[in-house]
């Protein structure tokens, strides 16, 4: 029986004293202050006018947009008013030392889906929380510099139609949504759990002539549908904000792409591990799906940096662990019989 609301879940989850649960339970409940305070902005309908506009590139290269900074201003002040050391953000170079005694480091990707800002389509936020480490006077990127494994909690804000919160504090994905007339979040769904098998994928096919042969071989197959080694026909989806893509997988299945490809700086994907990439992965599997970078686990990587970009395969476990197989024995799965090694739909 899923708790009524986000506060009866956080409570539950509180238990017998202990400090980093206070701290986790704390730091979200600022947090779901600061989405619902964009949330609110943005519905004030001025995104086109005020917030679409760009400013200059992050740390990263990538443009930024007014709301990219705004968001990021919003979530950064409400750390300062929650138990976290040190804050590391999509948007600034270097993490933010807030408070040396306090015990956790949050990731955070203050804006997800930014080419969609003036398209109104969904946008959100994805966060991650860890026990903030080492030396108070070391390297302040340590901290995020450990394998999503040590992750305590993650999740994101989607704002679409619905302000919801997809989150996992290690004990299955719930899914919360805003009520204007409770004036709180209510719990949605207890548990998700992603369907082992999917008939549909996310990927941008417009990166095709880019991927490499194993991904290409995969979306080839999948696209013959019926007639092709799957044996059924696929969907196609990609709505190009990381939080609407897993938002869709998380309620109905499916598997998401974003590999690595031939175009400059993009060796290792778009999307990136620390903010991005681990909170995801800890999402889809409390939810009983998988992420990889196409081989390996993802919440098992070391980051090296903070910013660092990882390709990304989630979702149904078995369909990305075929795409697993795609990359490392293409010629052991089973369907790829000779007949259908011929050219892919979009090759030339
Ligand atoms: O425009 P592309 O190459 O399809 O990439 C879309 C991907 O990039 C992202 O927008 C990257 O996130 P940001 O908007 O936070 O930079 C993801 O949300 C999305 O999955
Ligand atoms: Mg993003
Ligand atoms: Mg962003």
């Amino acid at each position: 029986m899923p708790a009524a609301t986000l506060d009866a879940f956080l409570n539950s989850y509180l238990g017998p004293p202990d400090e980093l649960r206070s701290a986790v339970v704390a730091t979200i409940r600022q947090l779901t202050q600061a989405a619902t305070k964009i949330r609110n902005t943005i519905n004030q309908g001025v995104l086109g006018a005020a917030f679409a506009g760009t400013r200059s590139a992050n740390a990263d290269g990538d443009i930024q947009k007014d709301l990219d900074i705004f968001a990021d201003d919003i979530f950064l002040d409400a750390m300062r008013h929650a138990p976290v050391a040190l804050y590391a953000s999509e948007e600034l170079e270097l993490p933010v030392l807030l408070d040396r005694q306090a015990p956790l480091a949050i990731a955070i990707d203050p804006l997800d889906g930014s080419s969609n800002i003036d398209t109104n389509v969904s946008i959100g936020t994805i966060f991650s929380l860890l026990p903030a480490t080492g030396a108070p006077d070391g390297n302040p990127a340590a901290s995020f510099l450990q394998a999503g494994v040590n992750l305590l909690g993650a999740g994101f804000f989607i704002y679409g139609p619905q302000l919801a919160l997809v989150l996992s504090l290690g004990s299955g994905t719930h899914v919360f949504v805003l009520s204007t007339r409770l004036g709180t979040f209510v719990q949605a769904y207890e548990s998700r759990i992603i369907p082992a098998r999917t008939q549909e994928f996310a990927i941008n096919a417009a990166n095709y002539r880019h991927w490499d042969e194993a991904v290409r071989l995969y979306i080839d197959d999948c696209l013959e549908g019926t007639e092709g080694p799957r044996g059924k026909d696929f969907n196609m989806r990609w709505i190009a904000s990381l939080v609407a893509d897993c938002y869709r997988i998380l309620m109905r299945g499916g598997v998401f792409l974003y590999p690595g490809d031939q175009r400059k700086g993009y060796r290792q994907g778009r999307l990136r591990l620390v903010y991005e990439a681990n909170p995801i992965a800890y999402l889809v599997e409390q939810a009983a799906g998988a992420a990889t970078d196409t081989i390996t686990r993802i919440l098992e990587i070391e980051p090296e940096s903070l910013h660092q970009r990882v390709p990304v395969v989630f979702g149904s476990a078995r369909e990305v662990a075929r795409i697993t197989r795609y990359h490392t024995e293409p010629s052991a799965i089973g369907e790829r019989a000779p007949l259908f090694s011929r050219r892919g739909l979009f090759r030339a």
